[in-house]
């Protein structure tokens, strides 16, 4: 394991280091010392030029092969540092450190493409940097340099646009299996929340673990584990599974953590495993509730701007962990938090505690089902549409008059379109 150092500057307040020690622990690290400084940023080594210094002795002292630093430091300042640091000491940044455990971790392809993505846009600035110096310093005899660097930026650009491609082209599949879904009744609903907020847990707790090795070839991404460990990031893609809330089909996807104070193009490159929130019938926000007010709420905040520009789904928010809060204690966060997180469930995922409410309020707030009767003739498909109802709705009778069936059910507006259609094509046929 690589010893490090963890550093961070704050404009002003106290450094909080807790986040970037669970990170380093997540990627492997074994985080030896820490360095923080509250000050103005320095243009040339982030921190004050003196902090840079000691952070290079603490450096030698702890005989650490690289520092983390919790911070998003420019090329300039990286390579600044990384001059005072004992030589071959590694510098890590904030980013360089999340896309680390996103690579350690990247089991499909999409994923391994949105790491490589996010490399390759976390690289192109630094690469531009380094032809302009190296153009700069431009002399004769030195025409090659620049040149080089120019063309590595040409191939960055290159390689972006061919994995954008592939990854809209996963998209439009991933959409396509949606609709299809959608089509055979479920509702889609997503788990959502700051990364370790017990995501995975609740999954586990709301999945119904019947069915799923039935659908394992209709749906690729049904996974019968969703893993939860307390580590940050431990879920990756994204996992699919049934749920049992009532009446209604539900699958329940389960999918990467949200983290602050990550830069667009990051979250961006993540975009088509977060388009399994942005596009769902319903998002479940998971809050870890345990944690302080503030917490609660830079989380929230957080969150909310993560979902804000293209989320199409109602949100229900889910205080979870509510086993490890006392009922004051929880009122007084609801109270508090009520304009972030509107009438939120308290659940645990662990206990199972007031599961049954969360499902409740799953149903109620899933797009409304329409109610339909159908009176169908006895034809050769008549039963044929009838289990296709109770496939694709909930049937609420279904009684025998005669040479007729009547069928009472709910089902999804389109469910109902369509069971209207295949009932006039009964009507229709010949006998
Ligand atoms: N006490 C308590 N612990 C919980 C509860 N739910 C989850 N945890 C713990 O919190 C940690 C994180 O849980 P996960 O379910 O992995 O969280 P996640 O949101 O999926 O995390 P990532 O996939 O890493 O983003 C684990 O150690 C869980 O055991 C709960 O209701 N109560
Ligand atoms: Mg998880």
């Amino acid at each position: 394991m690589t010893r490090v150092v963890v550093a961070k500057r704050v404009d002003r307040g106290d450094a909080d280091l807790s986040e970037i020690t669970d990170l380093a622990r997540a990627a492997g690290y074994d985080v030896v010392a820490s360095l923080t400084q509250t000050r103005d940023e320095d243009p040339a080594f982030h921190f004050g030029e003196g902090k840079a210094e000691e952070l290079a002795s603490l450096v030698a002292r702890e005989d650490a092969g690289a520092v983390i630093i919790d911070n998003r430091l420019g090329p300039y300042q990286t390579y600044n540092i990384a001059q005072k640091l004992p030589t071959d000491t590694e510098v890590v940044d904030r980013f360089t450190l999340i896309l680390e455990i996103f690579g350690q971790r990247a089991s499909t392809r999409k994923a391994q493409l949105q790491v490589e993505l996010a490399e390759l846009r976390y690289e192109l600035p630094r690469a531009e940097a380094k032809a302009s110096l190296a153009k700069r310093d431009e002399r004769p005899g030195f025409m090659g340099l620049g040149e080089y660097d120019e063309s590595r930026e040409r191939d960055i650009k290159a390689q972006i646009s061919r994995i954008k491609n592939e990854l809209d082209s996963i998209a439009e599949k991933e959409e396509t299996r949606r609709e299809q879904r959608r089509e055979s009744g479920f509702d889609l609903v997503a788990l959502a929340g700051y990364t370790n907020a017990g995501k995975s847990t609740l999954m586990q707790r709301l999945a119904a673990d019947l069915e799923v090795g039935e659908n394992d070839d209709l749906h690729p991404d049904l996974d019968p584990t969703a893993e939860s460990q307390d580590k940050l990031f431990t879920t990756l893609g994204t996992t699919t599974r049934r749920a049992e809330t009532g009446k209604r089909d539900v699958l329940l996807t389960d999918t990467v953590g949200f983290i602050s104070d990550l830069p667009h193009w990051l979250v961006e490159s993540f975009k088509s495993t977060l388009d399994s929130v942005y596009r769902a019938d319903l998002v479940l926000l998971v809050v870890d509730a345990s944690e302080s007010l503030e917490a609660m709420r830079e989380k929230l905040v957080t969150s909310h701007d993560t979902l804000y520009e293209r989320n199409e789904a109602p949100i229900v928010t889910v205080f979870n962990k509510v086993d490890k809060v006392d009922d004051e204690e929880l009122e007084e966060k609801r109270a508090a938090l009520s304009a972030l997180a509107p009438n939120p469930v308290p659940v645990s995922g662990l206990t199972g505690e007031n599961i049954e409410e969360l499902t409740e309020r799953v149903e109620r707030a899933l797009p409304a089902w329409e109610q339909e009767r159908l009176l169908l003739p006895m034809a050769d498909d008549t039963m044929s549409l009838v289990s296709w109802l109770y496939d694709h709705a909930h049937v609420e009778s279904e009684e025998y008059e005669g040479e007729q069936v009547l069928v009472e059910f709910e089902a999804r507006p389109e469910i109902v379109e369509k069971a209207r259609a295949k009932a006039s094509s009964l009507s229709a046929a010949p006998n």
